[in-house]
């Protein structure tokens, strides 16, 4: 830690901040597409597929070459390594297709998480991440997840994600970290997944809201929540509540899903060609749902989608 330090040049700020604010941008969020070939594989193996280059390329076109109004819902994408240099059927770099619907691309940097010596089996990545992000003029989404798993109940799951979030910011500041520059991608505050009384979207809103207050500088514009394990439904009126709750928000407070925008488009596509045009349906639908949700204009069950209840959540999710 240092306090002989400068801040980034006023033009890399004003990148910085200007990216940042773009992807919070009213009813907008990001769509998570950065799983592991692994994790990937994962996917593919529920819908009977191999996991190989060309399916997961082939999965990837479905969702970029989805129709331009998925910009209208979606800002930006963050994307795996493999998937950064790949190119639709035509030649067209997926990268293109991004940014011909108003999408900006992004990348996962981090090269999965190790464990954290001491720990009770926790996981980390690079502390240093979000500085190196900024020094090399990428808006850093920092992620620290809370993983469902375990029989708590809401207030244990809000403890522990203030704890985790305060010390966050402090590593964040200790490193210097511009925060108008930064996203954070946290988990919402629900009840562990073998809690017996499970909470309700406005208790869910009311946990969320209120850590956040306790723990997230004002400074950062926008906190994009991951889906951990919410059905598609979940996670689209849980935003909604998060959205429609009254009190203090001073971040946007929008999506970055991966599970819970993909379920349906998976199980509509099956890896069939024919069945494309149905995936990206699915995709829109839930997009539209989240963007509104961020908005706090969702209905729930509005959109049903072909997985739109089924549970996500798988033990110990790692990446
Ligand atoms: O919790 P979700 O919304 O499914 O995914 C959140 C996420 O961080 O975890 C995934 C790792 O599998 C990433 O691809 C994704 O960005």
């Amino acid at each position: 830690m240092t306090t002989h330090w400068n801040y980034p040049d006023p033009a890399l700020q004003d990148e910085l901040r200007k990216i940042a604010n773009a992807i919070v941008a009213p009813g907008k969020g990001i769509l998570a597409a950065d799983e592991s070939k692994s994790t990937m594989g994962k996917r593919l193996q529920d819908i009977g597929l191999e996991n190989t280059d060309e399916y997961r390329r082939k999965y990837r076109q479905l969702l970029f070459t989805t129709c331009p109004t998925l910009g209208d819902y979606v800002s930006g994408v963050i994307l795996f390594h493999e998937t950064l240099y790949q190119k639709a059927d035509d030649g067209t770099p997926f990268t293109e297709l991004l940014k011909q619907r108003g999408i900006i691309p992004g990348i996962k940097v981090d090269t999965g998480v190790v464990p954290l010596f001491g720990s009770n089996d926790e996981c980390t990545t690079q502390a240093r991440y979000a500085s190196i992000c900024q020094a090399n003029r990428i808006v850093p989404i920092v992620e620290p997840e809370v993983l469902p798993d375990g029989a708590h109940d809401l207030e244990r799951s809000q403890k522990v994600t203030e704890t985790v979030l305060a010390y966050v910011y402090k590593a964040l500041a200790d490193h210097n970290v511009y925060l108008e520059g930064t996203l954070l991608k946290p988990n919402m505050v629900t009840t562990g997944q073998d809690c017996p009384t499970k909470a309700n979207p406005a208790q869910v809103a009311h946990a969320t809201v209120t850590a956040l207050q306790r723990t997230v500088p004002s400074a950062v514009p926008g906190v994009t929540f991951l889906s951990g394990g919410q059905s598609e439904e979940e996670a689209s009126v849980n935003l909604d509540a998060i959205n429609k709750f009254q009190g203090k928000k001073p971040w946007a407070l929008t999506f970055s899903y991966g599970r819970a925008l993909q379920a349906s488009v998976l199980r509509a596509w099956g890896g069939k060609d024919e069945n494309v045009t149905a995936a990206q349906n699915e995709l829109l639908q839930r997009a539209k749902a989240n963007s509104l949700a961020a908005l706090g204009q969702y209905t729930a069950g509005t959109v049903a989608g072909k997985a739109g209840e089924a549970g996500l959540f798988v033990k110990n999710h790692a990446y």
